[in-house]
């Protein structure tokens, strides 16, 4: 589909294609539709930042709080929504040893329990072992810090999943 056949969808199916985009938070799809047409992907992925970047620290945070752990309850029990369970599984989050997978459960626990909102990071461009030195890493940081932080991979989240849903631009 290319960004032509996005600005065609009516408002049912352009929330049904692109309303996981962000995990679990169809309000942004839904919000940008009024936007249409983008010129381009690159300018409906603008117009979902800026509506992410609008929004007060409660609304990231609740963006992040809609983000499943990464190998934690959702993963165990195939709950997890497809494109999640493509990310988890392709970074190893599926092939824990146990020592890897009660250390994530800990220290997933720590930074929730730190943060009231859970560690979320692109699991697509890391392995499992630069997810845990991550974690480990950035469950010493402050809250508002890692509330930013948070939301840069919940857009570096959504730039894959578009990028898999939609052409890219034509390059000129
Ligand atoms: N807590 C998380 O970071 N979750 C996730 N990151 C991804 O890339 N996919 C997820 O489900």
């Amino acid at each position: 589909m290319d960004i032509a056949a996005v600005n065609a969808l009516p408002y049912e199916d352009f929330v049904d294609v692109l309303g996981n985009v962000v995990e679990k938070c169809p309000i942004i799809t839904a919000a940008v539709w009024s936007g249409r047409p983008f010129l381009s992907l690159a300018a409906l992925e603008a117009a979902i930042s800026e509506f992410i970047d609008a929004l007060p620290e409660s609304g990231k945070e609740g963006i992040l709080r809609c983000h499943p752990d990464l190998a934690g309850r959702d993963l165990q029990s195939g709950s997890l929504t497809r494109e999640s369970h493509e990310e988890q599984a392709g970074s190893g989050m599926g092939a824990l040893n146990s020592e890897e997978a009660s250390l994530m459960a800990r220290l997933n626990q720590e930074y929730k329990e730190r943060f009231e909102f859970p560690f979320v990071i692109c699991a697509r461009m890391h392995d499992k072992e630069n997810i845990l030195r991550q974690l480990f890493a950035r469950c010493q940081n402050e809250r508002a810090v890692e509330r930013a932080r948070g939301i840069e991979e919940v857009k570096k989240i959504c730039h894959l999943r578009l990028q898999s849903l939609v052409l890219p631009d034509n390059r000129l």
